[in-house]
């Protein structure tokens, strides 16, 4: 097991826990009471900040609970807490449901902290990679979509260039 440094930033600010013996995520509560309107997002407090060990990141996933019940996401999910990150834990909650507002209180558990090891590369430029069995095939080249084909990805449509003259 693991130990990180932690800071709380407000009192009372309970520490990640983790709710059962095994869990894999430890979970973070919001400091702040809070409101989200239909597709709005906002950048909420956890009043901690951690020293991770180099060679450890902490993963800020969303609660699958706060999900199914509300719609509540995190739009950069999972957030990535570096190991050199000093700074206030912090989780970008997005409220996905169509319709329904969310309120949040502060001490609610709004996020769960992942810890894992992580593995450092060192980017190695070739002019041809190794063949492969999978090959350039992805983005659902090995089938299986209820809607069947015909429908593609999308990519984005190119915009005209613009040029501007410059005085
Ligand atoms: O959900 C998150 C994601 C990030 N962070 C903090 C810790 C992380 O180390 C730092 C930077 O995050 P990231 O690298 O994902 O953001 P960036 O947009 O690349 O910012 P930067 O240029 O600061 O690296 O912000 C959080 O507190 N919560
Ligand atoms: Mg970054």
């Amino acid at each position: 097991m693991v130990e990180i440094l932690i800071r709380r930033l407000d009192e009372d600010v309970p520490l990640p826990s983790y709710a059962h013996p095994g869990d894999a995520g430890a979970d973070l509560t919001t400091t702040v009471d809070l409101e989200l309107a239909p597709g709005e997002r906002a950048m909420v407090p956890t009043g901690i900040s951690l020293a991770l060990p180099d060679g450890y990141v902490a993963l800020v996933h969303p609660r699958s609970g706060l999900a199914a019940r509300c719609g509540v996401s995190i739009v950069n999910a999972p957030g990535t807490v570096d190991a050199g990150y000093r700074g206030e834990v912090k989780v970008m909650l997005i409220n996905l449901d169509p319709a329904e507002p969310v309120r949040l209180r502060r001490g609610d558990r709004v996020a769960q902290l992942v810890v894992q090891q992580v593995e450092r590369a060192r980017f190695v430029e070739v002019e041809r990679l190794p063949g492969s069995d999978r090959g350039d095939g992805g983005y659902g080249s090995t089938g299986g979509f209820a809607s069947g084909p015909g429908r593609e990805p999308v990519t984005p449509a190119p915009l005209p260039t613009v040029f501007e003259e410059k005085q």
